[in-house]
């Protein structure tokens, strides 16, 4: 049995893993924690699940790191800075392993996969994402993920940056540029979580896009991360692309 404790656990994401992890025949949920409660029943599990705001999840995922708790993240805000910060944590000897994911759905990561095969094909690409009005970033992980492997792949490919005359412009407009790809983040009442990365080259447009229809969709991606980082070989993992394979 993997003993598994939840940070957010009162949260949408966070109330969804407790219900996974419990009805999951090979782990025990030892502690739920949320805003303001002690963090210290943490320290009964084997692996902590945080899905908490970017705001905390660092301070979190170093108390986890310094009590020797493997941690599965799914909060997002996971820039290349904070990657870093995180593997200063995790040098020298065994110790406890992460895994941070910006997105447990298995569409979501053959969306990020299948974007970043088709990046170098085409000249041009943006991506728009869509969520609930209560996501309080902006862009989602997911779509700040993608435009970083979109980018990487066109980079390594030589292809040069997309073609746009724009030069007068409402405030905001074109998005946001993450790494020379522009990002439009929507937000709508009925949503949950949807991307579309769309690809344009001479004469054809090629859209690749998921949805995810409730929040249910990200636990087979998430109690699989909780199964694996245990005997990761590395410290810290980026995405559940390796542990699916691709
Ligand atoms: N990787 C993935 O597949 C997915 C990632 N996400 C990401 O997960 C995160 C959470 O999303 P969601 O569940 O919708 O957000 P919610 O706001 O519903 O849940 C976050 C919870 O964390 C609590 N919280 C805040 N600070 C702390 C703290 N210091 N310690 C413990 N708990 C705390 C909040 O309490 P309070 O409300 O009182 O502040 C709230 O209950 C977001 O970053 C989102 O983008 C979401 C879906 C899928
Ligand atoms: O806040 C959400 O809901 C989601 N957050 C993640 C993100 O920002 O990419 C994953 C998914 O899009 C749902």
């Amino acid at each position: 049995m993997i003993k598994v404790g939840v940070l957010g656990s009162r949260g949408r994401m966070g109330a969804e893993v407790c219900r996974a992890v419990q009805g999951a025949d090979d782990m025990e949920l030892v502690a739920a924690v949320d805003q303001d409660d002690d963090r210290e029943p943490l320290t009964a599990a084997e692996v902590v699940v945080d899905f908490t705001r970017p705001a905390v999840v660092m301070d979190n995922l170093k108390w986890c790191v310094d009590h020797g708790l493997h941690a599965v993240v799914g909060t997002t805000g996971f820039d290349p800075s904070r990657l870093d910060t995180v593997r200063s944590w995790l040098t020298g000897g065994k110790g406890p392993n992460v895994l941070i994911a910006p997105n447990f759905g298995i569409g979501a990561v053959l969306m990020m996969h299948f974007a970043q095969k088709a990046a170098p094909f085409f000249e041009s690409v943006e991506i728009v994402e869509l969520h609930h009005p209560n996501k309080v970033d902006a862009p989602s992980g997911t779509a700040y993920r993608t435009a970083e492997l979109v980018a990487a792949a066109r980079a390594e490919a030589g292809v040069a940056p997309p073609p746009d005359a724009t030069t007068e412009e409402f405030d905001r407009a074109r998005g946001a540029d993450v790494d020379g790809i522009h990002v439009h983040a929507v937000r709508l009442s009925g949503a949950i979580a949807h991307q579309e990365v769309v690809l344009g080259g001479h004469g054809e447009l090629f859209t690749i896009r998921h949805d995810s229809m409730n929040r249910e969709s990200f636990m087979p991606g998430v109690l699989l991360a909780v199964r694996k980082v245990v005997d990761a070989s590395d410290r810290l993992t980026v995405g559940i692309e390796s542990l699916l394979g691709l």
